[in-house]
């Protein structure tokens, strides 16, 4: 069997002290294999977010283990050097890239920077790097030489994997990446991570509370509500048959032909 290369054990995260002390993630374990695509969904404030900054270094668990390849990375990294390292190993990409992209900064220059730090590359081959992640999703020389605001949202996504892309990872984490897109624009991202995770053998933890999202990129699936994990599994299993009542509720709360939220309400 091929060993995982993420392992969620036992996680756990507690917010405040006190009265005002809150369980966002409680006791959670997954593990992805490499080149694996694992979804989570959940409704809003159920603890997805919050188990991804753990996995990332970005919030400090409360208890519970995280391991890449076998190594611990419970703790978030301490020196510039193993946070550099640890880049190599998970990255991430959010609903929406503006806020974390440097309006001032040319799109090209923002990639030429993630690629010095993660590797040492002389000026030719910095250009060639950033050219082939420009290919990888599909962004051309014009938007290369644009600034972020002279880009569309999708296009914006699209610099936005490929500087994660940038330094390499073993893991790419999709916080509800395509949400805030239109449909169309939604499909063309989604199929650009499907061709990225055939070729490079990324493998993806997929945030997002679309369940026909969560069919199309994932082959298996957690489903969390208020912070614990209640049902997981083979995608098309917890999507067609779910064992869970919140699974059940969840995708019965899809609009399509037939679908009744009066009934809906009624029942839960
Ligand atoms: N820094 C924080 N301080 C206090 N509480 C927090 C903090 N971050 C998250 N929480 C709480 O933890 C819980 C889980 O939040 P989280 O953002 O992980 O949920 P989510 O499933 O990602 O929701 P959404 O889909 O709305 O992003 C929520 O109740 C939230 O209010």
């Amino acid at each position: 069997m091929t060993e995982p290369l993420l392992v969620v054990e036992h996680l756990t995260k507690t917010f405040g002290q006190g009265r005002a002390r809150a369980t966002a993630v409680a006791d959670v374990s997954f593990s992805l294999a490499p080149g694996g695509s694992l979804g989570i969904v959940g409704e809003s404030g159920s603890g997805k977010t919050t188990t991804a900054r753990m996995i990332i270094g970005l919030e400090r668990p409360s208890g519970g283990r995280i391991t890449v390849r076998g190594e611990d990375r419970t703790r978030p990294a301490r020196s510039a050097r193993s946070r550099r390292r640890r880049g190599r190993d998970v990255q991430i990409v959010f609903q929406d890239p503006y806020t974390s992209l440097d309006r001032r900064q040319r799109v090209g220059d923002c990639l030429a920077e993630v690629v010095g730090v993660h590797a040492r590359l002389g000026r030719e081959e910095t250009r060639k790097r950033v050219s082939e992640l420009a290919g990888l999703v599909g962004l051309d020389d014009r938007q290369l030489a644009a600034l972020p605001r002279a880009l569309s949202g999708g296009q914006r996504q699209r610099v936005a994997i490929a500087r994660a892309l940038a330094a390499d990872p073993d893991v790419l984490i999709l916080d509800e990446a395509v949400s805030a897109l239109d449909v169309s624009i939604q499909a063309q991202i989604l199929n650009l991570l499907s061709d990225i995770r055939r070729e490079r053998g990324v493998s993806y933890l997929f945030i997002s509370h679309d369940l026909a999202v969560i069919r199309q990129v994932t082959d298996d699936t957690i489903v969390m509500r208020h912070g614990a994990v209640v049902e997981q599994g083979p995608t098309a299993d917890v999507l067609d048959n779910p064992s869970h009542p919140y699974t059940r509720l969840l995708r019965d709360s899809v609009p399509r032909t037939g679908w009744d939220p009066e009934t809906l309400t009624a029942r839960h």
